[in-house]
């Protein structure tokens, strides 16, 4: 069966919507004195969100706005450092060939380069090695950005928490208590510090955008972004694009497919894109919440549509591998031929 959702031109195409992404807050879920009535509350606005949108803002997430703030400057500061400095920790220099800095043009998304240059940053095993995702991490030098490694390693704690606040909350609205506790437990993530700097009049917008259209491949992706607007576009059910803009102090949440695979396709990994026309250099910072590395991802039963086909149970860190390794190639290498395999999204 062709792919319907694979033919569609998502590059630079679409109309922009009139609608807005709705807004949860997950205090209730991070404060242990809250009611049950509070948490109802924040949950079934936060089944909605997932159901109709897949995006959506979070409030009450309970981090300081200069915090937050502090951590855009991080990124805005690597950034900044002279381009031999960022050569020097380049994600091909990394043991496992992803980790630390990547180029603009050398983040893929289906065959086409996105216009950003990134600081890629995984969880390190104990015992690194060569093998894929097994590598330890490239960071930038103490001396030229200091606490850099353990102010952005404590965030990833502090991310975390928030993430299992999001999983109490699905349990309670959707049942299946037992995954949504294995889904608290020794959880991976990726960080990545993105930088774009602003399209060009003349850009050649088939050639790639800022970030091309995708669906995130994890579990949830909290995103936190500069105050730059106009930038991150989410698609609607109608087709349209919905701007994400940032709120001040607030999140942009979103559901990836591991989540939309569990659920049945109920709660919805939405496809979003980044075209960045502005004058200023925009940073953003995606956290994603990711289960552990050998957890076993299907259909939960009762959940699928009446009459599809479940998908074969995978584990979460095969699909990681598979994603990860489609998405990097060197300036100088050509394009894959096809699109990112994504046998997740890629439905039908
Ligand atoms: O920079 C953004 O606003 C979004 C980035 C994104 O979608 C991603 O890295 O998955
Ligand atoms: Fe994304």
């Amino acid at each position: 069966m062709p792919d319907i959702e694979m033919l569609k031109d998502r590059s630079a195409a679409g109309s922009m919507s009139t609608q807005r992404l709705p807004i949860v807050d997950i205090s209730p879920y991070l404060d242990p004195t809250s009611s049950d009535e509070a948490r109802r509350e924040a949950s079934q606005t936060l089944d909605k969100a997932c159901r109709e949108f897949g995006f959506f803002y979070v409030t009450g997430h309970g981090l300081d706005p200069e915090y937050m703030k502090h951590l855009l400057k991080l990124g805005h500061d690597f950034f900044e450092l002279p381009q031999e400095k960022k050569d020097a920790i380049h994600i091909f220099k990394s043991m496992d060939r992803v980790r630390g800095y990547q180029k603009i043009g050398e983040n893929v998304t289906y065959a086409k380069r996105d216009q950003q240059e990134a600081l890629d940053i995984y969880p390190e095993p104990a015992n690194p090695s060569t093998a894929q995702l097994e590598g330890s991490q490239l960071w930038p030098a103490e001396e030229d950005l200091p606490g850099y490694k353990a102010t952005l390693l404590d965030y990833a704690e502090k991310m975390k928490k928030i993430g299992h606040a999001f999983m109490r909350a699905m349990s309670d609205v959707l049942g299946h208590q037992e995954l949504f506790k294995e889904l608290q437990d020794d959880n991976y993530w990726v960080l990545r510090v993105i930088g774009y700097p602003p399209l060009s009049d003349s850009h050649d917008m088939e050639s790639g955008i800022s970030c091309g259209a995708h669906t995130d491949y994890g579990c949830l992706t909290f995103l936190l972004a500069d105050d730059t607007p106009g930038a991150l576009q989410v698609e609607s059910k109608d087709g349209s694009w919905i701007p994400a803009d940032p709120i001040p102090g607030a999140y942009v949440v979103n559901i990836g497919d591991i989540i939309d695979t569990f659920t049945g396709h109920q709660y919805k990994s939405t496809y979003h894109r980044v075209i960045h026309r502005g004058s200023k250099f925009r940073v953003s910072m995606p956290f994603f919440f990711e289960p552990k590395r050998d957890q076993v991802i299907t259909n939960l039963p009762g959940m699928l549509p009446e009459g599809e086909k479940s998908v074969e149970p995978f584990t979460y860190f095969d699909h990681l591998k598979r994603m990860i390794y489609a998405h990097f190639v060197s300036n100088d290498e050509a394009l894959p031929e096809k699109p990112n395999a994504n046998a997740l999204t890629q439905r039908g």
